[in-house]
């Protein structure tokens, strides 16, 4: 039996950064902001009715789907957000349903999902364990401002579309906190592989 593990966090919390750790132990993971890449490239069936609803100009010229335009058009505006959702996530789901079942017959013992959306979804049906990714609102909201190049009110707007992280570590098995150092986090996980026996 593969035990699934889930891994959310909110914007920014550092949910890649972990998932890059995980990765480093040659644990398989499936992404899901990655797949949500995949499932638009240019000439996609997704892309195609993204544009449809959304308007030629948000693919550019190379024919890849313009994620600052479509990014600023979704996250101030809710109804627009939840339209590219129900075009989008469908999609992406079956993806990772697929990568996933992929590595469960391999015989992965534990296959390891990164969804970041995976309360706001209601996705939890997906995964038996889940780690929250946690981090304070202030380091969160310059974490962001600095990787995206964003402005304090555009960081606000983004992090705003999602449950604050506080509540999401209620709802955890396990919360890893990535206020600290990079080493700090990476001893914290290694503590949580070892505790759940997926490294030995
Ligand atoms: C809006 C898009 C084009 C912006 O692209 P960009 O490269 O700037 O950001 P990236 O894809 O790396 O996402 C960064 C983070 O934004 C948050 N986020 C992305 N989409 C959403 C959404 N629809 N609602 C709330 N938060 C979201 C997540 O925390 C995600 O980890 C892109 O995020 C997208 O296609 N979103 C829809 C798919 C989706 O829901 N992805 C997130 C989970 S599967
Ligand atoms: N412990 C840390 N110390 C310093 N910087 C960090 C730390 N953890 C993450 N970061 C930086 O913070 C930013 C956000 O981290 P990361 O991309 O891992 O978050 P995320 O939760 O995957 O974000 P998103 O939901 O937007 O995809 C990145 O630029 C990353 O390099």
């Amino acid at each position: 039996m593969t035990v699934i593990i889930g891994l959310t966090g909110s914007i920014a919390s550092g949910k890649s950064t972990v998932a890059k750790m995980i990765q480093s132990y040659n644990l398989p993971i499936v992404d899901a902001d990655q797949v949500a890449r995949q499932v638009v490239e240019p000439g996609s069936p997704t892309l195609l009715k993204i544009a449809e609803v959304f308007g030629q100009d948000v693919i550019s010229e190379d024919g890849t789907m313009d994620r600052a335009k479509v990014g600023n058009l979704i996250f101030h505006d809710e109804s627009k957000r939840q339209q590219l959702n129900a075009i989008i996530h469908p999609a992406i789901r079956e993806e990772m349903i697929r990568q996933r079942d992929e590595f469960i017959s391999y015989g992965e013992k534990n296959v390891f999902m990164d969804i970041p959306l995976l309360f706001e979804s209601k996705l939890e049906h997906f995964v038996e364990r889940i780690i929250v990714v946690s981090v304070r609102e202030d380091v969160q909201l310059e974490r962001l401002m600095e990787r995206n190049g964003l402005t304090e009110e555009e960081a606000k707007a983004r992090i705003a579309t999602q449950i604050p992280v506080k509540d999401k570590e209620a709802l955890a098995d396990i919360v890893i906190y990535n206020n600290g150092s990079l080493e700090d986090t990476a001893l914290q996980l290694q503590n949580v592989l070892y505790e759940w026996n997926v490294l030995k």
